[in-house]
């Protein structure tokens, strides 16, 4: 690389990464400062690599491939003309541009515009689509919508990674590039809380996460992905103490490993190559506030020791630093795993799971919470339909009907993809099952009537094997209380209080009497535990489906029910 080459190379990322700053600095748009942060992380990355490669970049990936052939661009504002000129690594034939309109423009390139935006594969993070269609045809999406499609000429099925990848690329770049061109982008917030929700079990889920929310405390938020776990966790903030100050959400999957460190605790100048500056690190940037970290479940092992010290101490040092920092955040986490699997299977550290969930919460898939379907659907055909510049939507019920009756494997993020697509697809005429995708279309909400005895019916039982665990939890206790009781009914079962005095006392014997039955209830479950691992502790702890901190605690708070019982031998 000559000196004017690396000179060039280093202008473009300055370049670059300024902008990227700004719009990290910004502070209007929490998710974008987001992107913007991250794309700064792998953009120092990507210059490394860029300067240490001496040009020869044949044997790297996609992404690096792509960067490389950017470096030949003096102009970055034409992305479409470069996709298709650039006919090394990846031909475009074609590259179109969805306007706030609703149309589909040529941009660069020949071919017509791909009629069906049938998603097929390379959905990621709703942010790139392959379209189900002759040519190999993928669609980015920006701020939730479709707003490029890129039609390549090379059809081998042996090159759809690397493409997906390259589209990937670009569509982490798109937002950069047709900055002015989208009005309004809309939040992925919306309404007062930004969550839309009508289901019962879902309420009442989230009734216990508000409440959880004003404690200062750690929570877990697990789910499928796309059920909505970032939008809880924008709620928590702002149902917090701490909302006032920020919300700083770290993507634990979207990290490459080597810079996680020093994306959550900053660097220090010169900490290593490419560390032109001292850097802020996320934790740092939300002392006061609330940091979010999603896919926790993707962290390395020796990154999940950092973090626990970290979390244990509230202190930390910028890589190649020396000063111990000390920061006040309160941590959200957020995973698509069963974190519990990855303890038990070595893949996460069993103290820091705990330390992470302190409050954990399952968030119920879509196909259990069959009436948000519905509202969700609604919502995001006014919210697309008027940013598309639909005036007025004119729907078929059946619509909402087989929606209903989908079963929605990605979730909300499915169905918010699937009717952007509707939206274009139906080109402003009346919405129809037409417009719906094949498996969506041929389903039969009557049949399922008739299999099920109500198609509703098949879908609350299901829901309600979430509401289930909630339910059983509360009647089980109330069922188990009674039969212990009912051999030594106490007076104040039946009494009524006369007073606020006698109120008080009566809650209190209430709640005295409920935990020693608790701790009756747990004292049995122990003794016969430990009988059947004959005496072993990490046997018990196996069968018994607990952790053996957990165990020990509660030996120790049921001893003397073990004592009584000895003395009365
Ligand atoms: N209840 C809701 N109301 C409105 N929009 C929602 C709701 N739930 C999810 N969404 C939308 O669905 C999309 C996916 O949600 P989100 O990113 O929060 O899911 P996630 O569970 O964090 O996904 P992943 O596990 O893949 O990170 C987003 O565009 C979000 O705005």
């Amino acid at each position: 690389m000559t000196e004017q080459h690396v000179k060039s190379v280093k202008l473009f990322f300055q370049t670059f990464a300024n902008h990227l700053q700004r719009i990290r600095d910004d502070g209007t748009d929490a998710n974008q400062a987001y992107r913007a942060q991250i794309l700064l992380g792998q953009l120092h990355q990507f210059e490394k690599s860029i300067l240490e490669s001496d040009g020869d970049l044949a044997a790297e990936g996609g992404d690096q491939r792509a960067f490389k052939a950017l470096l030949s661009l003096e102009d970055c504002g034409s992305l479409a003309q470069w996709l298709v000129a650039e006919q090394n690594a990846f031909p475009v034939q074609a590259v179109f541009f969805l306007d706030s309109r609703g149309i589909w423009t040529l941009l660069a390139g020949e071919g017509p515009v791909p009629d069906r935006l049938r998603v097929e594969e390379w959905l990621t993070r709703g942010r790139v689509a392959r379209l189900a269609d002759e040519r190999p045809c993928y669609t980015c999406y920006l701020y939730g919508q479709p707003r490029l499609i890129l039609a390549f000429r090379d059809a081998d099925e042996s090159n759809a990674s690397a493409r997906g990848q390259f589209v990937h690329f670009i569509s982490r770049l798109l937002p950069l590039f047709i900055q002015g061109r989208v009005k309004d982008a809309p939040s992925t917030l919306g309404g007062s809380t930004g969550i839309i929700a009508k289901d019962v079990v879902f309420l009442e889920v989230l009734g216990l996460i508000e409440k959880a929310a004003k404690k200062d405390v750690s929570m877990l938020l697990e789910g499928e992905s796309g059920t909505g776990k970032e939008v809880i966790a924008n709620f928590i903030h702002r149902k917090s103490p701490r909302a006032t100050k920020p919300l700083v959400a770290v993507n634990c999957a979207a990290i490459p490993a080597g810079l996680i460190e020093s994306e959550l605790f900053g660097h220090e100048k010169g900490a290593f190559t490419g560390a032109y500056h001292r850097q802020i690190g996320r934790v740092e940037e939300a002392d006061g506030g609330t940091l979010f970290l999603d896919e926790i479940g993707e962290m390395e092992l020796a990154m999940q020791a950092k973090l626990l010290r970290f979390l244990q101490l509230h202190e930390f040092h910028r890589v190649g630093g020396k000063q111990k920092i000390s920061v006040d955040v309160r941590i959200v986490a957020a995973t698509n795993r069963n974190l519990k699997e990855q303890v038990a299977q070595g893949n996460f550290r069993e103290d820091l799971y705990y330390r992470l969930s302190v409050m954990p919460f399952t968030i119920p898939p879509l196909r259990d919470r069959v009436d948000d379907i519905v509202s969700l659907s609604r919502y995001f055909f006014e919210k697309y339909g008027e940013s598309f510049g639909i005036a007025e939507l004119d729907i078929d019920p059946m619509v909402f009907d087989l929606l209903a009756a989908y079963d929605f494997p990605g979730n909300v993020r499915e169905l918010e993809n699937l009717i952007q697509n509707v939206l274009v697809f139906a080109q402003s005429e009346k919405i129809k099952p037409l417009h719906l995708p094949e498996s969506i279309r041929g389903l039969d909400p009557k049949g399922m009537e008739a299999r099920d005895g109500s198609g509703r019916m098949r879908k609350w039982q299901k829901r309600s094997s979430f509401g289930r665990r909630f339910k059983m939890r509360a009647r089980s206790r109330s069922v188990d209380s009674a039969v212990e009781a009912s051999a030594e009914v106490p007076d104040w079962m039946r009494s009524i209080p006369r007073d606020n005095d006698e109120l008080k006392q009566l809650k209190q014997d209430i709640q005295n009497f409920a935990s020693d039955l608790t701790l009756k209830l747990e004292h049995r479950f122990l003794k016969n535990l430990l009988d059947r691992a004959e005496g072993s502790m990490p046997k018990a702890s196996k069968i018994g489906n607990i952790n053996r901190t957990l165990l020990y605690k509660m030996i120790d708070r049921t001893k003397h029910l073990e004592e009584d019982q000895a003395d009365s031998d």
